[in-house]
């Protein structure tokens, strides 16, 4: 394999439901080794362009290529490795029969399980049923199943939902390692600040269009943003009158409050509230930058 091809290639993908359009003109490389995470609101179109880049839909408008094949076809499947939530598994199966069993649909040995069972800590548990695994198992094997034929692309979709905190950071090693290996990744999350963490790029896609498509440092750096936290009495109106405010959070008291302009807005904020407590001003962060980027005429109130 040329080490320079891109991994993923789409161009000017267009897609509809009816009358919905799903995506509006989509371009999206990745490189070996590289992690792209894909984010976006509800409805962005973000599971509708992994679909197209698994094969699982054929382009109404546009080309997707997988090492310059057609992802519809077996032999271009077969150097993806997909770990979807939504799929489910024959609960009557073991641990060790479903990935070898991966093994060999991607034109490997069965004995190709042995290591990834290792690899992933679920040695122990290959003779079990996954109808017994815990949810953190079951995604574990998940994970197995993408990773055993070592795959050019992994295509992961919320891949360390149900995982525990030892599991996640494991589970990060293991893409760091593949990464390493020349493995590209896509990755869909709504956890933003772990797509920060994992991520060479973010792609921010909103009604079937990319925002912004950059590492993640470079996003948040663009956003003149400051976050003010704060333990304050004052209503959502008195909230909304504060000079330079862009968006507010609130979890009851707890308020938190956008602005380019933190030392205007604090100095009013003070004089009408002279007992808050609690008092933090931050970067914002990459969470903050897609909202920033996504949120339009939603409103001001998070
Ligand atoms: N099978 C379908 N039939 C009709 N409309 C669909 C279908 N699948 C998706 N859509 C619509 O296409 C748009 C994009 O949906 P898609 O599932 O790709 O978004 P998403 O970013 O994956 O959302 P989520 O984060 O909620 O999973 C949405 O408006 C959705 O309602």
């Amino acid at each position: 394999m040329a080490t320079t091809e891109a991994v993923l290639t789409a161009d000017g993908l267009r897609h509809r439901y009816g009358e919905t359009v799903a995506l509006d003109g989509v371009d999206l490389t990745i490189a070996p080794g590289e992690c792209v995470a894909l984010l976006g609101p509800n409805g962005a179109g973000k599971s509708t362009l992994v679909a197209l880049a698994v094969g699982v839909l054929a382009p109404q408008q546009g080309t997707v290529r997988i090492l310059g094949g057609d992802p519809r076809r077996a032999a271009t499947r077969r150097r993806l490795g997909v770990a979807q939530q939504a799929s489910g598994f024959p609960n009557t199966l073991t641990v060790h029969e479903l990935v070898s069993g991966a093994a060999v649909r991607g034109g490997l040995r069965a004995a190709a399980a042995g290591p990834i069972l290792a690899e992933l800590g679920l040695t122990e548990l290959a003779r079990r049923r996954v109808a017994k695994l815990s949810g953190g198992q079951k995604q574990r094997v998940q994970l197995a199943m993408a990773l055993v034929t070592e795959p050019a692309l992994l295509v992961l979709d919320e891949p360390t939902v149900g995982l525990d905190t030892q599991a996640r950071r494991h589970f990060w090693g293991i893409l760091a390692r593949r990464r390493a290996q020349g493995t590209a990744v896509l990755v869909t999350t709504h956890l933003i600040e772990e797509s920060a963490a994992l991520a060479d790029r973010v792609v921010v896609l909103d009604h079937g269009r990319i925002l912004a498509d950059a590492p993640p440092q470079e996003l948040v750096s663009r956003l003149p943003d400051r976050t003010v936290t704060v333990r304050t009495g004052l209503d959502q109106q008195a909230l909304e009158r504060l000079p330079g405010v862009l968006r507010i959070g609130r979890e009851h008291d707890l308020v938190t409050l956008q602005t380019h302009s933190p030392e205007r807005l604090l100095r009013v904020l003070l004089d009408q509230d002279p007992g808050v407590s609690e008092l933090r001003v931050q970067d914002a962060g990459l969470a903050e930058a897609v909202v920033a980027l996504t949120s339009h005429e939603e409103g001001r109130a998070a």
